[in-house]
């Protein structure tokens, strides 16, 4: 385990890659307003290193998920600026933020968002296809080979296994090479076997195609596949881990939970 400062990404990443895939600075997050105000986010600055990949863990509503959204331009930030590469996303009107989700950003939910009518190989290029670009045909057979999909690619998600189905939105979310890949609880739904197989995708991700990955997840073994674990509590960061086993950040975790969520009310 190597320490690492909270503000930015790890040492040894800013000196392999040099560049931030994304980051937040000050980031705060406030949903309602008076006796139900939450404070959801209370001034998160982190940066992500390019081809590194981040698991931000934290006990329930510490604002994980909403740190996730923010960065992923899902959703806008109270205060505070959020950019992907050099872009700062508070400037970028509808359409252009769609154009940027689209083509610099993957997403791999734990509900899998796949549409049942279609087969699996039609819903991995669907987001190609509806930007209107063609799709890579060799860097499709490499994605759908080192994910396993071969003998897939004509079944419908309700013909598939749910570790089946989560590879299916793995491939979609690399087929288009996006910067970075968010992964909202991406093993969430998965056994121990079908988890790893998506870790490792989202490892390889990183380690063979040079993308960044940022994971939420509950899972201390989902987190030691990254380089850098990052711990938020009650809307803010408070610690940091670099590759550490599954052991060391069960012992965060224990430590933080009881710690509390996002406070409600005014303060
Ligand atoms: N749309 C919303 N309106 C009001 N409050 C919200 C909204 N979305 C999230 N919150 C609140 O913000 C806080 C942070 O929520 P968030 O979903 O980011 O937490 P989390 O760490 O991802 O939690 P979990 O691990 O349970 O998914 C919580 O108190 C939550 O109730």
């Amino acid at each position: 385990m190597i320490s690492a400062t909270l503000d930015g990404m790890t040492h040894a990443a800013a000196e392999q890659h040099g560049r931030v895939a994304a980051r937040a600075d000050r980031l705060t997050k406030t949903y309602g307003a008076g006796d139900t105000v939450v404070h959801a986010l209370r001034g998160v600055s982190i940066g992500f290193g390019a081809g590194e990949f981040t698991a931000i863990m934290g006990p329930s509503g510490s604002g994980k998920s909403t740190l996730m959204h923010c960065l992923a331009g899902l959703d806008t930030a109270s205060d505070g600026s959020v950019r992907i590469g050099d872009v700062e996303l508070s400037g970028l009107g509808d359409k252009e933020m769609t154009k940027l989700r689209r083509d610099r950003i993957g997403f791999v939910f734990q509900a899998f968002n796949l549409v049942p009518t279609l087969t699996a190989e039609e819903n991995i290029t669907l987001p190609q296809g509806i930007a209107g670009r063609k799709v890579d045909q060799e860097w499709f057979e490499t994605v759908v080979d080192r994910l396993g999909l071969r003998d897939r690619l004509g079944h419908r998600p309700s013909e598939l296994s749910g570790g089946q189905q989560q590879r299916v939105a793995c491939a979609r979310a690399l087929v288009g090479r996006p910067d970075i890949i968010f992964g909202d609880e991406p093993t969430g739904n998965l056994d121990s076997r079908s988890s790893g197989e998506v870790l490792s995708i989202l490892r390889a991700a990183t380690d063979e195609f040079k993308q960044t990955v940022v994971i939420v997840t509950h899972d201390p073994r989902a987190a030691s596949y990254a380089d850098r674990v990052v711990f938020l509590a009650d809307g803010q960061l408070v610690r940091e881990l670099v590759r550490p086993s599954a052991d060391d950040v069960f012992e965060v975790m224990k430590n933080l939970d009881g710690a509390g969520g996002a406070s409600a009310g005014a303060q």
